[in-house]
Order: structure tokens, then C-alpha cells, then sequence
């Protein structure tokens, strides 16, 4: 399995990092196969696979459930895990506890959290206690109501500046990577360059150490609608949909099953049972 190290040394080397979400067993044995470098435990499952409308109501359980069902399909696999919504913002030592938890109860490789300056303190603490941190820039999902929606960061020189600054604060806090997420491409290739930690973009242009996207959004899978930097390279969606209602279709008018998905007992215990009355 890969190491922090491996990251950084990929980055020296300009070999691009892969990093997939998954939030399930057969996911991550999938994201394994394909040889992605680390799989991400995201935050997102809140909305892609729980239904809810943000990142919000995630929970250290929730988080913890599907991290422990990852781990068993991806065993050999660096594995990240979101710390979600107010895990890390009430103290210290409810971050190290958090985190702690996510890697222990999981079997995480390490933890991502939203923000820059305001959560250097919490990137230094975990770093300390031996729990390798990712950051997280740009569009920080679990703010989106402070941001005013999921909207693309750093548009400006103002915001710009301040960005490239909450990223080199994060490589000086210890993070080991960061995700610059909907960031225009010029901002996350100059952020890429002054860095010395990989750069992990979604939706961040093609000049960041490595690209990261949510597994259904891949596979065309979810049900809502994907966001401008997403490649489907699949749609699988109305393939689901149609199998499932001819399956439906087929119970409803008596095709399935048929007589080669059933199972049979022998005449003579037919016979034996009852005694040759059917
Ligand atoms: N399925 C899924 N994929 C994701 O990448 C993802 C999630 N869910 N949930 C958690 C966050 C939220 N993300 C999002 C959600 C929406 C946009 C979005 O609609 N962006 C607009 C850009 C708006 C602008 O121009 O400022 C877009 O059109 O893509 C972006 C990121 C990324 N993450
Ligand atoms: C979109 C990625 C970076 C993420 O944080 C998530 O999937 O929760
Ligand atoms: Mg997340």
C-alpha cells in the first residue's frame, strides 16, 4: 500500500495521483481493481447515497459505518476519510477524539477537513498525534450556507490571494495533500506549483497533482443532477432503472422466475410425504 510519502514523491515525479470516493463494499473493491491510488471516504454519501440535500446532517456514526464497510473491499488500498460537520470545530480534543475514532474503529489511513487558516491549529494537532490530515479548498462543502451555495472560490484577486494563503498554511500545519475544489484552473495550478504537499483538484483544471470525483458520478449512477466538472464515463442510471422494471414487469405477469430458477425434491420423497395424494 501506498504511503503519505508515496504522494509526495509522485508529485516530484509528475505522476498523476487518482483518487475515487466510494461509501460500500463492492465500491471500494472496484476502485481497487482500477488501481486508484487512494479511495475517499466522503462526506458526500450524506447527499449521494443518504438522500440528504448537504453534507450537514453527516454523522461520526454514519461516517464510521460505510469507512468500516470500505476498508473490508479495499484492504490494500490508502484509504482518506472526511471528518464531517462540526467534528473539528468545538476544541482540540474533540478533534483528536474524532479523529482518532475515524482511523481506529475504520482503519483509515488518514483524515480530510474542510478549510485553511481557521483549521491550521486542528491540522497541526492531528498531524502531532500521528493522524495523517488532508486539507480541503475551495468550494468546503459543509459551508456551503456561509459561502452562499456551491459556488466556484477564488474568482477574484482578493479571494485568490487568500486562497493560495490557507493552502500554505495547510502545508505548514502538515497536511500531506490538499483538495482544491471548483477553483478556477489558473488559481489551482499556481497554488499546485508554490506547494510542496500534492494538490488534489475536482473541478480545479488539469494542472493539480491529481484529480479526485465521486464514484456514482462516474458511473452515472446517481439520481440528481452532477455538477459542470464531472465526466460520466458511464450511464448507468436508465440501465438500472430498466432492469429493476422488468424485473418488477416479470413478477407482476408470472415470467419469473421459470423453472430453471427453481428447485426440486425427489418423486419418492414427494410419495413418502404425502403418500401419493397429489
Ligand atoms: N454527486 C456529488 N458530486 C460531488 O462532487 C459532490 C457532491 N455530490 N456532494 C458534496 C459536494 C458538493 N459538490 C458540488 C455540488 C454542486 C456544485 C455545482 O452545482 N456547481 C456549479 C457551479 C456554480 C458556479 O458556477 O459557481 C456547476 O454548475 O457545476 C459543485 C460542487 C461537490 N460534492
Ligand atoms: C468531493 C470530495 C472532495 C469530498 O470531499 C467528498 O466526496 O465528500
Ligand atoms: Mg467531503
Amino acid at each position: 500500500m501506498k504511503q503519505t510519502t508515496d504522494f509526495l514523491k509522485m508529485k516530484q515525479c509528475e505522476e498523476k495521483i487518482v483518487m475515487l470516493t466510494a461509501y460500500d463494499y463492492p465500491a471500494a473493491k472496484q476502485a481497487e481493481n482500477a488501481e486508484v491510488d487512494m479511495i475517499l471516504v466522503g462526506d458526500s454519501l450524506g447527499m449521494v447515497v443518504l438522500g440528504y440535500d448537504s453534507t450537514v446532517p453527516v454523522t461520526m456514526e454514519d461516517m464510521i459505518h460505510h469507512g468500516k464497510a470500505v476498508k473490508r473491499g479495499a484492504k490494500d488500498t490508502f484509504i482518506v476519510i472526511d471528518m464531517p460537520f462540526m467534528s473539528y470545530h468545538l476544541s482540540i480534543k474533540d478533534t483528536l477524539i474524532n479523529g482518532a475514532r475515524l482511523i481506529q474503529e475504520t482503519g483509515a489511513n488518514a483524515v480530510k477537513l474542510e478549510g485553511g487558516d481557521r483549521v491550521a491549529e486542528q491540522i497541526r494537532s492531528l498531524t502531532k498525534a500521528g493522524i495523517p490530515v488532508v486539507g480541503h479548498l475551495g468550494l468546503t462543502p459543509q459551508s456551503a450556507g456561509v459561502l452562499g451555495g456551491y459556488k466556484v472560490q477564488g474568482k477574484n484577486a482578493e479571494a485568490a490571494r487568500k486562497l493560495m494563503e490557507d493552502a500554505k498554511e495547510c502545508e505548514k500545519a502538515g497536511a500531506f495533500a490538499v483538495v482544491l475544489e471548483c477553483v478556477p484552473k489558473q488559481l489551482a495550478k499556481q497554488i499546485t506549483k508554490e506547494l510542496t504537499i500534492p494538490t488534489i483538484g475536482i473541478g480545479a483544471g488539469q494542472d493539480t497533482d491529481g484529480q479526485v470525483l465521486v464514484y456514482h458520478d462516474v458511473l452515472g449512477y446517481g439520481v440528481d443532477r452532477v455538477p459542470k466538472f464531472v465526466k460520466q464515463y458511464q450511464n448507468l442510471n436508465p440501465v438500472i432503472q430498466d432492469s429493476l422494471s422488468a424485473y418488477s414487469a416479470e413478477v407482476k405477469n408470472g415470467s419469473f422466475p421459470e423453472d430453471r430458477h427453481s428447485f426440486t425434491m425427489k418423486e419418492e420423497e414427494l410419495l413418502s410425504l404425502y403418500g401419493g395424494k397429489v
